[in-house]
């Protein structure tokens, strides 16, 4: 995989993750905004339903505990056969019943179990004992649970199936001066009109209900759920608030925060909230305990219609986008910072791999990687001069070898290799011109008794002095050579029979002469052939060898010349 790949692999799982991370950071966060934001609505909302709930009630029930201790009531409820005193309480009801919102009011007494009752329309007047409550009906239980309760009032939802009404009872306990209970009094408030009055009050994403200690339904815009008659309902079988929650999670919290608020007790305006489901929608439900009345009330808002989460989604759009351009950034730079410079080195090292110091043009960023380019071009450079110096100096020790391969070490003239290539020269340059060129071998004469004489040292020094001495009898660009022992070879270019002949005689005659000067006679015996442009070096080299032999054989110190298959032409001493 290559490293751009790798790079850009890396960063798109590091924005990945940072997307996601972010992703849960901004969900967490948006639930922490929503939540908090959810209880303060939720406690404005609860304060302000209170406040319009117990202003409404309160007057109410407050009327209704004065007229609990109204002395004539409590009178007449202690001795209710004496009419004087029913007179009296009558009156007393009655002028309760004007002050009351709802313009009625109910007595009963517990000694007798009657049950007195006259409402807004005046429609039991002089009549207002309506029936006997019983212990043994089910719809008269509250009477006589409530007493056995010992509850000074308590508010209370209930159907009177007699009078034919659902009313909001608020019941309060009538006592004599032994604080013994002798009856209950209390009004009742149309069940409808309240509910339009603080429940429905039509604020859309916002529902409003109230739970009575118990956490049993009794005001909800939804009748159905209403826990009618809920004092004298057993354990469980009560319309309890967590009936509105699908999920048991939903309706464990919701009991849980009704327990915490009991036990915070009456610190008024504490509101618990938390995240619940209803109706397959997420709200935000806020609870707070009135203790005035022993109620609790629960908020619930509809986050989906008071906060959309779509409010936020170009929060996540502007996000997302930054993300993007911060890839393409990310990519930008790494691509000209990084990876560009990488691959041009990359390119310019397989080059001088390859062994060209031709590099092409490196981008060299402000970064270790630009720092390196920059040391890898100053080394390949390094590199290009010391290679040439080298490659310049193995050209100077070749030429050198080259050339030394071709010098007699002893004479300093040309050795038989160099006299080869030199003899294959001339034969193809007398191929390519149609001339001939001439050859002379020359073998010093007795060579083997002037070593065994003189030494192998003087031996040496002669065949240096003869050397020297054909050198001196030859033209500068004659090409004179020792052919090897005691033998020396020299071509001769251009040349004719004459010359050839000229310069071979001068040769013999020259040794002669010069080494008769150091007191030792030398003599050498010289053939020579001129040859043609049809002959090749072994014909040539016969022909010379040939006329040796004969200047030998004739007796040596002479000069034999010979000419192609006739034999030689010419011997001189
Ligand atoms: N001092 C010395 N002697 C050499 C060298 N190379 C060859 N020789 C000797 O040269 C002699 C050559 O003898 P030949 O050419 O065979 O015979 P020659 O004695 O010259 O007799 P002819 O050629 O018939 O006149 C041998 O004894 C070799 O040992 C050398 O480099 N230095």
């Amino acid at each position: 995989m290559s490293l751009k790949t790798r790079i850009l692999g890396l960063a798109a799982c590091l924005i990945t993750v940072a997307a996601i991370a972010s992703w849960l950071a901004y969900r967490e966060l948006s639930e922490d905004i929503i939540e908090r934001w959810g209880q303060q609505v939720a406690e404005i909302q609860v304060r302000y339903d209170s406040a319009r709930l117990l202003q409404s009630l309160e007057r109410e029930i407050g009327l209704a505990k004065q007229m609990a201790q109204s002395s004539a009531l409590v009178n007449w409820a202690q001795a209710p056969a004496v009419d004087g005193l029913k007179t009296e309480a009558i009156r007393q009801m009655e002028s309760f019943r004007s002050n009351f919102r709802d313009n009625s009011y109910f007595v009963a007494l517990r000694k007798n179990g009657h049950y007195y009752y006259n409402n807004a329309a005046n429609e039991f007047a002089g009549d207002q004992f309506r029936y006997v409550l019983d212990q043994d009906k089910p719809d008269d239980a509250w009477f006589f649970q409530l007493i056995e309760e010992g509850r000074d009032f308590h508010l209370n939802v209930n159907p009177d199936v007699e009078l034919g009404v659902t009313k909001l009872w608020i019941d309060v306990l009538m006592r004599d001066a032994e604080n013994q209970v002798v009856g209950m009094v209390g009004t009742g408030l149309n069940l409808d009109d309240f509910l339009q009055d603080i429940v429905d009050i039509g604020q859309e994403g916002i529902t409003t209900l109230f739970v009575d200690y118990n956490g049993a339904i009794q005001l909800y815009r939804d009748r159905n759920y209403i826990d009618f008659a809920s004092i004298i309902k057993p354990e469980g079988q009560k319309n309890t608030v967590d009936l509105l929650f699908d999920d048991p999670e939903d309706k464990q919290q919701i009991l849980g925060m009704l327990q915490l608020l009991k036990k915070k007790g009456d610190q008024a305006g504490e509101v618990e909230s938390g995240f619940v489901t209803v109706d397959g929608r997420k709200h935000l439900a806020g609870v707070a305990f009135l203790p005035a009345i022993g109620w609790f009330e629960i908020t619930l808002l509809d986050l989906n219609t008071l906060l959309p989460t779509s409010y936020l989604w170009p929060l996540v759009g502007v996000f997302l986008v930054s993300l993007l351009v911060t890839l393409a950034l990310f990519h930008l730079i790494i691509q000209s910072k990084i990876l560009k410079p990488i691959m041009t080195l990359e390119h310019a090292v397989e080059k001088v791999r390859d062994g060209s110091f031709e590099l092409p043009r490196m981008d060299k960023p402000d970064n270790e990687i630009g720092r390196l380019a920059d040391h890898f071009e100053k080394m390949s450079q390094g590199l290009r001069h010391s290679t040439r110096d080298l490659e310049n100096k193995v050209a100077q020790r070749t030429d050198e070898l080259n050339r030394l391969a071709r010098i007699d070490p002893l004479t300093g003239l040309k050795n038989r290799r160099g006299l080869d290539e030199v003899l294959d020269e001339e034969i193809q340059r007398a191929k390519r011109q149609g001339t001939g060129f001439g050859i002379i071998w020359l073998d010093i004469d007795h060579f083997k008794t002037i070593n065994d004489q003189l030494g192998h040292q003087a031996g040496d020094e002669i065949l240096c002095r003869v050397a020297l001495w054909l050198k001196a009898g030859v033209r500068p660009y004659d090409h004179p050579g020792r052919w090897g022992g005691d033998e020396f070879v020299v071509l001769l270019s251009p040349c004719d029979q004459q010359t050839l002949e000229q310069i071979a005689g001068r040769i013999r005659q020259l040794v002669e002469q010069e080494s008769r000067k150091t007191g030792h006679v030398v003599t050498v015996s010289v053939g020579g052939y001129l040859c043609s442009p049809e002959d090749n070096s072994n014909t040539i080299l016969r022909q010379a060898d040939r006329a040796l032999y004969q200047a030998k054989n004739q007796g040596r110190n002479r000069v034999c010349i010979a000419k192609y298959e006739d034999g030689p032409v010419t011997a001189g001493g």
